[in-house]
């Protein structure tokens, strides 16, 4: 059996992750170009200034995608290329790039699946309180519409928000991404807030353009299995799903909080200081969303914690999601399985849990359209006589696009299928250790690139929709 035909064979990518031309043609400075360069922030002490140079190789990467068969390519939109101080004037050379990259991508019949932020943050609006900050939420709104403006006669497939949880709780519990704060939970949920409500606000806004395109948010997905049938891991597990996914999904498909969740926060003093136009926001404009992004790596498995209190400190190394580490309020902990297999950085390879984590999904939200709008392996690939042999990262995706297609035979509504990454790129916290591409770029010889043994792979699951798997 084939993929149905209007399933989309996708790959992405992240500005800050590819672009480089950091200060160029009127890009304004970000959280990022400003962190990147605190020492001790990143691996190596990688930044994006260069990355892999794709704002001036976009072309021959597109052509590459194209070469490939690639049916939709999802990359991001910088937000201060096309508004510098974040809320301030339009830049016309940051639009004029990103129409350049859209109209490459039509010229090959490659769809553009565009996230509005992945990160990147403009850095007036981050040294303003950045996402605790309503400003930013208001911002961003003005934003979107810009690029809704500007692109969307070409573009139909919109992303407000990549991994909120990732860059809330990387920013403001691990301290491991911009603005490098740690343990402050009141700033935390603050922040998840006000991307909600800016999220909301921008649907809000995209549907009365009548664009007839289509619009939803991406989330982690990171479904929280016991590692047994005890009591108290069993509620570990809820635990975990409730402040990891619950507390993510709900607001964009339900319109409110989850209720385990928000009591738990009135009793800590951690409720985000929200208003009733907010909260209405929210709720009036949750029936909107016409997809949900799901980026999946793997599931984790939990147990009730009972050591001292050591969720408080933090690295980069306790930030990479290894197993191991206690969840922020302590409450639980994750654990590495003896009998399950793991990725060089401790990543559970488990398409099964991705499986089951979808029908939770369905269960509690019913028919929601989906796209995988990640999922891949970070690995470090084997070069033999100068050929990328990254057979691993084939066999991971070949898992994944079995449990994939068997999920819509089971009727789980997803939509596409976007490897992270289309190319070789920067990792925030791994620099250039950890590849995920099917394009190699040779760091060593002038960035050139290099089509791997994926890369083929990729072609002929396109070519034959992946009737084999
Ligand atoms: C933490 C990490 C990684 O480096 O493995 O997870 C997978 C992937 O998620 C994406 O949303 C990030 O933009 C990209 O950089 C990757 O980041």
């Amino acid at each position: 059996m084939k993929f149905p035909y209007d399933f989309l064979f996708g790959a992405a990518s992240a500005s800050y992750q590819i672009e480089g031309a950091w200060n160029e043609d009127g890009k304004g400075k970000t959280n990022w170009d400003v962190f990147s360069k605190i020492p001790g922030k990143t691996y190596n002490g990688t930044n994006g200034d260069v990355a892999i140079d794709h704002y001036h190789r976009y072309k021959e990467d597109i052509k590459l995608m194209a070469e490939m068969g690639l049916e939709s390519y999802r990359f991001s939109i910088s937000w201060a290329r096309i508004l510098p101080t974040g809320d301030g004037e339009v830049n016309e050379k940051g639009l004029e790039f990103y129409n350049n990259v859209i109209d490459e991508c039509l010229k090959y019949g490659i769809v553009p699946f565009v996230t509005l932020y992945h990160w990147d943050l403009p850095l007036t609006l981050e040294e303003d309180g950045g996402w605790t900050n309503k400003r930013t939420a208001d911002a961003f709104v003005k934003y979107a519409e810009i690029c809704f403006q500007s692109f969307g006669d070409r573009v139909k497939h919109w992303i407000t928000f990549n991994e909120t949880v990732m860059f809330c709780g990387l920013g403001y519990l691990k301290g491991a991404h911009p603005p490098g704060i740690q343990n402050d939970e009141k700033k935390y949920f603050q922040a998840t807030h006000y991307v909600f409500y800016a999220h909301a606000k921008t649907v809000e806004v995209y549907k009365k353009l009548n664009h007839y395109g289509e619009i939803g948010i991406t989330h982690v997905f990171l479904p929280a299995y016991s590692i047994d049938d005890k009591h108290e891991n069993v509620v570990a597990a809820r635990h975990a799903n409730e402040y990891e996914t619950f507390w993510y999904y709900d607001p964009i498909l339900k319109g409110e909080y989850p209720s385990y969740v928000a009591e738990q926060l009135k009793e800590k003093g951690w409720t985000p200081s929200w208003t009733e136009e907010e909260l209405d926001t929210i709720k009036r404009n949750a029936g909107k969303n016409d997809f949900i992004g799901l980026n999946y790596y793997q599931p984790i498995r939990v147990e009730k914690n009972h050591e001292a209190d050591s969720s408080k400190e933090h690295s980069r190394e306790t930030s990479t999601l290894a197993p191991g580490n206690p969840s922020f309020d302590g409450f639980y902990r994750t654990v590495k399985m003896e009998d399950k297999t793991y990725t060089k950085w401790g990543w559970e390879i488990s398409p099964q849990g991705f499986l089951d984590g979808l029908h939770m999904l369905k269960d509690r939200y019913g028919d929601i359209m989906m796209y995988v709008t990640e999922n891949g392996l970070g690995d470090e690939d084997p070069i033999i006589d100068g050929e990328i042999v990254d057979v691993p990262r084939i066999k991971y995706i070949e898992e994944h696009l079995k449990v994939i297609k068997r999920a819509i035979k089971e009727g789980i509504h997803l939509k596409g299928y976007y490897a992270w990454s289309v190319i070789d790129l920067l990792s925030w916290l791994n620099g250039y250790k950890k590849q995920y591409g099917f394009i190699y770029v040779d760091h060593h010889d002038h960035l050139n690139r290099k089509k791997k043994l994926s890369f083929h792979w990729y072609k002929h699951i396109i070519e034959t929709r992946g009737e084999e798997l």
